[in-house]
């Protein structure tokens, strides 16, 4: 039976107050990246889910949360003493085209904490960059960025966060009319890829300088004296960014993660996964796959994401030329992305497979395993959980099923177990977790929550902040996806 303690945590101090200070160092740069505004209430809100270890990390007292004014802040319908709310402008490429000036057009920061982590709210209403935008999100989408936030932290792989979700019964107009929802959600910083180039296609050089300054001086401080590029820091910062970004990404492709909208204004300056919508898990390996129904190039599939990044990267590199000086400084601080990505990959695979270093053979193994999964289809994250039972228990027989052409599987078995050293399978079963964000799972979880039964996102919650432990009686979870999982349509509407 359950193991899980699926009440939310509630306050145990109704006295606990946040903090009373809510800078902003967006706010303090000067008029050209922000615009301050308010939120725009929504009728009767709810609370949908939180989560206490969000709150934590954050410095904000976990008692706070489920109070009254928690709710009415986090919806966007009360400002604590010290915030002084903004939305910032950005620009950026969309599937491959210039978008031109696009900006918070539906979210709205609040401030910082004292830890210096921004709290910003998505769907709190239209700001001066919400073009035709109704400034809202759903509470379908919201839910989704909410878990695959706290799974994304789960599993290790540097993400904003998301401290809740509140939904309202205001109807908002999408393919049919569903009704409104404000994640609560936070990040060393919101900064994109976006927000550099935005003033480097105004030629606002002033402002550009500026806010890189800005990056470098409270996220980069290394790249201000690098050894690599002595009296370079723009430079520097540009392949600082690119192998964060080329680390992301290989945890990304490790773990069968597809973004489904990687358009510069989706990129994080920080190296962290941003702006859930259209994403998906992979369930059958398809290295091709595409997650998101309005791509219809494929431009986003699962195999292009390394690619996509360090293009992205490119258009990076563009926005920085101007302060970088000239060309080919710009594109040697890229470099180093065609040989961290490849190395992540390999490392993260390697640890999949359960070995601690590297030995010679190892890259023939991991492609070998890689082309099994893809020309059988088999259930991605299931087969490593199964190899990783099997080390951990010496029978292959369970993860054998998985694949139709057992010929195959046996050869690549054969020369897997005779690898030496052999697999740690304590290290496998930290590095394949059992549970993922399926599609299936967050559109259950989803349905109920539109008939205002929010345990199914609570059960998420809980087995997907910790993905890696076994959590006996939720199995049903760590299944193969149902046969409608396939016909689930997610698009880019939020
Ligand atoms: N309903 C909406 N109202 C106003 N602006 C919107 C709306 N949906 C998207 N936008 C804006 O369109 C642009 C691209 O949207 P995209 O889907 O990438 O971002 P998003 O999901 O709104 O948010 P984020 O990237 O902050 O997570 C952004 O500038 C975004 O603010
Ligand atoms: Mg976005």
């Amino acid at each position: 039976m359950s193991t899980l303690d699926l009440a939310p945590a509630r306050p145990s101090d109704a006295s606990a107050a946040p903090p009373a200070n809510w800078p902003s160092r967006l706010a303090q740069l000067g008029p050209a990246f922000s615009t301050a505004l308010q939120p725009t209430p929504l009728p009767q809100p709810h609370w949908v889910a939180y989560s206490p270890a969000v709150a934590q990390a954050l410095g904000l007292d976990p008692a706070w949360l489920g109070t009254d004014e928690a709710l009415q802040v986090l919806t966007g319908n009360a400002l604590l003493p010290g915030m002084k709310p903004l939305a910032s402008v950005y620009s950026g490429h969309q599937f491959g085209v210039w978008a031109g000036q696009l900006g918070d057009g539906r979210a709205i920061l609040l401030g910082e904490t004292p830890q210096g982590h921004e709290l910003q709210l998505k769907g709190s209403g239209r700001t001066p960059y919400s073009r035709g935008g109704d400034g809202r999100a759903v509470l379908r989408s919201s839910i989704r960025e909410f878990l695959c936030s706290e799974a994304m932290h789960g599993l290790g792989i540097p993400t904003s966060r998301a401290l809740s979700v509140t939904g309202s019964p205001a109807p908002v107009r999408r393919e049919t009319i569903e009704t409104a929802a404000v994640v609560a959600r936070s990040a060393p910083s919101f900064l994109r890829f976006g927000h550099l180039e935005h003033f480097a296609a105004r030629n606002d050089l002033v402002s550009l300088r500026q806010l890189a300054d800005e990056v470098i001086d409270q996220h980069y401080p290394d790249c201000r004296d690098h050894p690599r590029w002595p009296g370079q820091p723009f430079a520097a910062l540009l392949e600082a960014v690119s192998e964060r970004t080329a680390a992301l990404l290989a945890q990304w492709q490790a773990v069968g993660f597809c973004h489904g909208v990687m358009n510069t204004d989706n990129m994080s300056l920080l190296g962290l996964t941003l702006d859930y919508g259209p994403f998906q898990f992979l369930d059958a390996f398809d290295p091709g796959h595409i997650c998101n129904h309005s791509d219809t190039q494929g431009r986003y599939a699962h195999n292009k994401q390394p690619n996509i990044a360090y293009w992205n990267l490119f258009c990076l590199a563009q926005a920085l030329l101007p302060l970088i000086g000239d060309e080919d400084t710009a594109v040697a601080a890229l470099e180093s992305y065609k040989s961290v990505y490849p190395a992540a990959f390999e490392a993260r695979l390697r640890a999949k497979l359960g070995w601690h270093q590297a030995v010679e053979g190892d890259t023939e193994l991991i492609e070998g395993v890689l082309q099994l999964l893809a020309q059988n289809r088999v259930d991605y994250t299931i087969f490593w959980r199964r190899l990783s039972q099997a080390v951990a228990q010496g029978d292959f027989e369970p993860v054998r099923d998985l694949v139709l052409d057992r010929p195959a599987f046996d050869a690549w078995c054969q020369r897997y177990q005779a690898r030496a050293p052999g697999a740690d399978a304590d290290l496998m079963l930290r590095s394949n977790p059992k549970f993922v964000l399926r599609n299936h799972l967050g559109e259950l979880a989803i349905r109920q929550a539109q008939n205002h039964d929010f345990s199914g996102v609570q059960t998420l919650l809980k087995l997907l902040e910790r993905p890696f432990e076994e959590h006996p009686g939720f199995e049903a979870y760590a299944d193969f996806p149902p046969d409608w999982a396939s016909s689930i349509e997610i698009s880019c509407s939020s």
